[in-house]
């Protein structure tokens, strides 16, 4: 295991500067551990995108990012794209230091904690795990993958409107965005096709989940497990504000679940399409529906804690 190379991107900005001043342990405890990091720093969003292509594609064995959920779906994308054209690609090291930090979460690691997964990528216990492969196109390179939950409803407005607002920075504003857009919000019509199968809907929302949580810890599909080669589908039939308001607060814990207007089910596949849906896939933007989305299995691999 010594003397493995490990090509470390940080985006020093992640988590209003936390990425920043975790860094220097988080190099000293890598060389520790007896690896050999070449750290690259980010410098705005198209700068990040090409450095994380460039390691994917580079000798390193291992990719490590350091930063948020932003770094990380570049970094999957980047190493899916690698691995589905080339058939090889570095194992992903994900340090978390953002404000969301949903993949690490889904994974089982401890969002907070970077020192811990710092000595997860030196522990390099290694899993294959699936991808939600997003595009009409089968191609790697006509497709956006996404980690954790594809959204398209209520969540997919909150989640504009916390990119739009100005304030405040860290955490708290998804909760605040998905307040502001309560207040205006009504039920949207679903064309979805699940498994070949059509069905047509109202809803609030529908989120079809690779990981667990999106939003900083909501989570949405509680029970996904990245390696069943399977998608968890969240919908939340349309309900009075007053309800959806008492049943946030669940979303955190997952306990939400039980509530009448809660249907979950798997898929392999999930065309979702409607009207008025926004497509966002671990909190970024990833085009207009219809969106077609595959569970991908194996399509990354990460290294993970025991
Ligand atoms: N030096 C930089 N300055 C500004 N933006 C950067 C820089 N490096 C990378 N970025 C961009 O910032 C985006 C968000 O960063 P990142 O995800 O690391 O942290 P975050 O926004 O604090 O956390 P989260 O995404 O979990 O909310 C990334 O998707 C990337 O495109």
């Amino acid at each position: 295991m010594s003397g493995r190379s490990v090509a470390l991107i940080a985006n020093p900005t992640a988590g209003k500067g936390r990425a920043a001043e975790v860094l220097p342990e988080v190099q000293h405890r890598l060389r520790a551990g007896g690896l050999e990091p070449t750290l690259l720093t980010s410098e705005g969003s198209d700068h990040a995108a090409r450095l994380l292509e460039e390691a994917a594609h580079g000798d390193a064995d291992v990719l490590a990012v350091l930063g948020g959920d932003g770094m990380m779906h570049l970094a999957v994308n980047a190493c899916a794209r690698a691995r589905a054209v080339t058939g090889r690609a570095p194992a992903l090291g994900l340090i978390p230091a953002g404000t969301g930090n949903d993949l690490c979460r889904g994974l089982g690691m401890d969002p907070d904690d970077a020192f811990a997964a710092t000595d997860t990528v030196v522990a390099d216990r290694r899993r294959l795990i699936d991808l939600a492969r997003v595009g009409e196109s089968a191609t790697p390179h006509g497709s956006t993958w996404v980690s954790t939950i594809v959204a398209s409803g209520f969540d997919a407005h909150a989640n504009a409107r916390a990119n739009a607002l100005p304030w405040p920075r860290g955490g708290l504003r998804y909760p605040l965005a998905v307040l502001v857009e309560l207040a205006r919000f009504t039920p949207l019509h679903y064309r979805l096709t699940v498994d070949g199968t059509p069905r047509e809907l109202d809803a609030m929302l529908v989120a079809v989940g690779n990981t667990a949580a999106y939003g900083g810890g909501v989570r949405m599909c509680p029970d996904a497990d990245a390696t069943d080669g399977l998608l968890d589908v969240t919908i939340i039939h349309p309900v009075s504000r007053l309800t959806l308001l008492r049943l946030l607060p669940k979303t955190y814990d997952g306990s939400f679940v039980t509530a009448r207007c809660v249907e979950r089910f798997r898929a392999r596949e999930v065309r979702v399409d409607g009207d008025d849906l926004l497509g966002y896939g671990d909190g970024e933007r990833i085009g207009d529906p219809p969106l077609l989305v595959t569970s991908v299995p194996r399509a990354v691999e990460v290294l993970v804690p025991s």
